[in-house]
């Protein structure tokens, strides 16, 4: 490590939010190397350093890459994310999610690699009662929720061997960089912004809202939206925290505001200035009503504070991406 820039293993680094970290480390001098089987991710995403492409679930992929690179960190970005597959094939889940993680973590420990930073999810919650702050109970509701508290126990457990770790609970990611270099794109997707742009866009005939039965304001679930690029910098500053001895962190990455998916459609028909066709469906299996949280102590512990989470931005900058063509692989 020369001058305090370090060499970081990105793991998902060709998928959505990874790609986004990779670019802010590039630009805060640091050398991210991606590490993906491209299951969910593109290799026109890996645009900031090198690949080294492999599985986690192939344990001796993974020692390669460290003996190659010799990373001084780790970002783990790399999982399974839905929501409603993870009711229905919840094996691919735990297999990938937590017989990866563990594997990756084996490495770090044969290594002498210290340094994690690691995504969680708010979907460790479950079902919240009151504010949000990350001392509430832990009972997710769904498989995918479930093994991403799997890995956040086994790396708490694995600072016995030596790691460090900087845990971010992140709650609804979107928008895309500003510069429109990358952004959000998954096949089969399944998140309402994507899903609802490609509808205003007419690409798909309709977005369907799942389930106005709650109990909500206007029946709709509410979701707190966090601008990708500022989660991206929380990153950086979750990694600067580990280079100077600064130890394990477990914090909430979220801006305070929910939206529900009423609202979130309705900013971005006036955000595109376009009309979105809209049907509403039964309820999405696995789904909570609310999830909101602060990033109070994500500011205390590491400065951060987001700068372009409006919803206004976050639609912005996914419609300006889209209007790139996306990837075309
Ligand atoms: N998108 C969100 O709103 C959100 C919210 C909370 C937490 N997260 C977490 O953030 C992380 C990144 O999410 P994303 O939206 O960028 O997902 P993504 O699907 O775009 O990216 C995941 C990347 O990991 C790679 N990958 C998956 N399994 C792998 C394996 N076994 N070996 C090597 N590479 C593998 C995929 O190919 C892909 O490039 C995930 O851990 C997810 O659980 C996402
Ligand atoms: O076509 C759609 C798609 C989504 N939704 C709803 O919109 C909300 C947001 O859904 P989505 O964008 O799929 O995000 P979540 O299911 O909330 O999950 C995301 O956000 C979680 C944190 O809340 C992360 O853990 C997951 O990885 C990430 O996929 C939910 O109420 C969905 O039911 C719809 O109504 N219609």
């Amino acid at each position: 490590m020369t001058k305090g820039c370090a060499t970081v293993l990105v793991t998902g680094g060709a998928g959505y939010i990874g790609a986004h970290a990779c670019k802010l480390l590039k630009e805060a001098g640091h050398r991210p190397v991606v590490f993906d089987n491209f299951r969910t991710g593109w290799r026109e995403a890996v645009r900031f350093g090198p690949l080294t492409e492999g599985d986690l679930l192939d344990p001796a992929a993974v020692r390669s890459a460290f003996d190659r690179f010799r990373p001084d960190a780790v970002m783990h970005f790399a999982a399974l994310s839905d929501v409603g597959e993870s009711m229905e094939r919840p094996e691919l889940y735990w297999r990938n999610n937590v017989v990866g993680s563990m594997n990756l973590l084996d490495a770090m420990t044969a290594t002498g690699v210290g340094r994690l930073v690691f995504s969680s999810t708010c979907a460790t919650y479950g079902e919240a009662r009151g504010e949000l702050t990350e001392s509430h109970p832990q009972n997710p509701i769904n498989a995918y929720g479930r093994s991403k508290l799997a890995v956040e126990r086994m790396i708490g457990d694995y600072a016995a061997l030596g790691i460090e770790t900087v845990s971010f609970r992140y709650f609804n990611v979107a928008g895309a960089d500003p510069a429109a270099e990358i952004g959000e794109h998954h096949e089969p997707e399944t998140h309402l912004v994507p899903l609802l742009l490609d509808a205003i866009a007419g690409d798909r005939p309709e977005i369907v809202i799942n389930g106005d039965d709650y109990e909500t304001p206007d029946g709709t679930c509410i979701r707190d939206y966090l601008h990708v690029t500022d989660l991206a910098g929380a990153h950086v500053l979750g990694l600067r925290h580990l280079l100077d001895g600064g130890g394990s962190l477990t914090l909430n990455l979220g801006t305070g505001r929910g939206f529900s998916v009423r609202e979130v459609i309705e900013a971005a028909e006036r955000t595109t200035g376009r009309t979105a066709p809209v049907r509403v469906g039964p309820r999405r299996p696995g789904d909570t009503p609310r999830l909101v949280c602060s990033g109070a102590a994500a500011h205390a512990a590491l400065g951060w504070r987001p700068v372009r989470s409006t919803m206004t931005e976050m639609i912005a900058d996914a419609w300006a991406w889209r209007a790139t063509g996306r990837f075309n692989a």
